[in-house]
């Protein structure tokens, strides 16, 4: 059976890969793609590598007749997809790429974002979408909010270790890598090739990178207690792409039984055998997230290291997922294909 889609955002970097995905998916159809800037031009005009595909033109989200389309993915910016996901029709199902729908409560939301959300009584209704520990809500709703990609990659690497209690819940540190792709498409003076092709930082130092709400919301329910980890993201010279390093304290071995044994039938996150330390180039352009643990020298401390893709598994590829669970399709359909190498 065939599912009519459409993208909103569709000429941004997280629009684009979902666009790669859905066009060799036997039952997703695109039926809509929306732009703002861009409105009015070809897909293959904006983007030549998808050229080859029979794609609608790039409209503004007014002129949508979203009558025969069943599912939209929202890859808009931040604070845009509220108000427009809440004049949805409600016969449609909504993926949310953005961040409007993955705080539960206005004012973590208010906090993290600074901004008045616009559809709090949609907040509760909204699922959240790591796929892999929401299943089952996903597959019932109407509304899935899509994480954050370095909040995805953290949590691959600690949520069995928090909710199976074999780290020290309170001296959890992690440093983060990503890539330039993270911050979208449109022009911003500091992301210019020379000024970051030779250059690392650390930006929202200090516990204060809003990806923290999320993580603050998740690990806090599963420890049962407030649970707050240190936190750095550093922005790296490459197209795609995060790593996770994380510091915790508990017993090695114990840490890489507990990933591998929640992981075991996951068929996107692969835990490597242990001691072996995961590449963020083995994950590239797919919805595989790679997981590695790896001891200490000094008994009872271990780094635990999570990577995926930002703009796939972190985003285009979780929420493909997400809508094949909604859509009542098997949740592999269409992303498993393996990871661009080198
Ligand atoms: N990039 C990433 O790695 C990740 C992104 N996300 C989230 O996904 C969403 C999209 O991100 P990304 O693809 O990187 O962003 P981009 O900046 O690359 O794309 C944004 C898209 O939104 C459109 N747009 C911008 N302003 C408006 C407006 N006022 N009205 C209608 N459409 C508008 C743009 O159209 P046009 O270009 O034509 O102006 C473009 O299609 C964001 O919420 C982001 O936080 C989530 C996880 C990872
Ligand atoms: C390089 C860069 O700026 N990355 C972004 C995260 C990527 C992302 O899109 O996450 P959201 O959906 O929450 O925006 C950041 O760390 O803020």
């Amino acid at each position: 059976m065939t599912h009519n889609v459409a993208i909103l955002g569709a000429s941004g970097y997280t629009g684009a890969e979902l666009v790669r995905i859905i066009a060799t998916h036997p039952n997703l159809r695109i039926a809509a793609l929306s732009a703002d800037r861009k409105a009015g031009q070809a897909m293959g005009a904006v983007f030549p590598h998808l050229r080859h595909l029979d794609l609608p033109m790039l409209t503004k989200i007014e002129d949508i007749d979203f009558g025969d389309i069943e599912l939209v993915f929202c890859a808009l910016p931040h604070g845009l997809s509220q108000a427009i996901v809440r004049d949805l029709p409600r016969s449609v199902k909504v993926v949310d790429l953005g961040a409007d729908f993955r705080l539960r409560s206005t004012e973590d939301y208010k906090r993290w974002y600074g901004l008045d959300h616009a559809a709090p009584e949609m907040q509760p209704e909204a699922v959240y979408g790591l796929t892999e520990f929401y299943r089952e809500p996903i597959r019932q709703a109407r509304l899935v909010a899509g994480t954050g990609c370095n909040a995805a990659t953290v949590q691959f690497a600690l949520r069995p270790l928090i909710k199976a209690g074999v780290i020290d819940f309170d001296d959890i540190i992690c440093d983060l890598k990503n890539g330039i792709s993270g911050a979208g498409r449109s022009l911003k003076e500091n992301m210019l090739f020379a000024e970051r092709s030779t250059d690392v930082m650390g930006y929202s130092i200090g516990g204060k990178h809003r990806h923290l709400g999320e993580l603050d919301q998740e690990f806090t329910m599963i420890a049962g207690r407030k649970l707050e980890i240190m936190f750095t993201p550093h922005l790296v010279p490459i197209n795609r792409g995060i790593l996770a390093t994380c510091y915790v304290k508990g017993e090695a071995e114990g840490i890489h039984a507990a990933l591998a044994k929640r992981y075991a039938d996951e068929p996107f996150l692969n835990v490597l055998p242990f001691g072996e330390a995961p590449s963020m180039g083995n994950v590239t352009g797919s919805n595989f997230c790679h997981i590695g643990v790896i001891g200490d020298r000094k008994a009872g401390r271990a780094t635990v290291i999570a990577t995926l893709d930002n703009l796939n598994k972190g985003s285009s590829g979780q929420a493909v997922q997400n809508a094949n669970l909604m859509l009542g399709l098997d949740e592999t359909e269409g992303l498993m294909l393996a990871p661009v190498f080198p």
